[in-house]
């Protein structure tokens, strides 16, 4: 088996309902097992969890981007990672990483690149989205899997005025899935 554990934060329910879609994704893959972590608002996340993330063959991290860049919270917890750093813990593991944010573009990119290079500093090996843009012409729609065209990561949107039971919408839920299934598929093809 090959164990994948997805890392978020989320402050108002967004980001959890993506999360939800790439762990569903991962879960689907046989020879693949999936955590699901949250970091709470304070940035901390259990023994249990470290623990977790300790063992996992891939570590996907998930935050929503506030102000142009990942959430404070996502923030702590990645510095908090700094002690797994110093003894190489998560060398050589998979990464991934998604984010979700109330306008299309919204400096997404930003937080996507903090998560590269939090994978980078800990010699993970990053697995990006692998996915053509889609809404990019005018046969395209915002039905579209990847519709707002990110290639390093999942980028997700969500209405500022509407609750995670109605946004992102489906296009985007469908792309976390597809997400979850590649980044599964690979660890387990490499580390199953
Ligand atoms: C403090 C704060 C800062 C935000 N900054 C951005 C931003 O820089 N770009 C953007 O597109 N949306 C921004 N938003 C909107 C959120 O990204 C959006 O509401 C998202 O769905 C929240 O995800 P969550 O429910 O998982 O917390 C911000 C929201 C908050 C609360």
């Amino acid at each position: 088996m090959a164990s994948i554990a997805i890392v978020f934060h989320s402050g108002y329910g967004h980001t959890a309902a993506v999360a939800e879609s790439v762990r569903a994704g991962a879960a689907a893959v046989p020879g693949a097992t999936v955590s699901l972590i949250r970091i709470q608002n304070d940035g901390t996340i259990t023994d249990a969890e470290w623990a977790t993330l300790d063992t996992a063959d891939a570590i996907v991290f998930g935050a929503p981007t506030y102000m142009g860049s990942a959430s404070g919270p996502f923030k702590t917890f990645a510095d908090a990672t700094s002690k797994v750093w110093m003894r190489g813990g998560w060398k050589d593991k998979f990464a991934a990483g998604f984010t979700n944010s109330g306008s299309w573009a919204g400096d997404k990119q930003v937080t996507l690149i903090q998560m590269v290079t939090l994978a980078a500093q800990h010699g993970m090996l990053w697995i990006p989205l692998g996915m053509m843009p889609g809404f990019n012409s005018s046969k395209g729609s915002p039905a579209d899997l990847n519709r707002t065209g990110h290639f390093l990561g999942l980028g997700t949107q969500a209405n500022a005025d509407e609750g995670a039971d109605v946004t992102p919408p489906a296009s985007d839920h469908e792309t976390a899935k597809a997400f979850g299934r590649r980044i599964a598929e690979i660890t387990v093809k490499h580390r199953g």
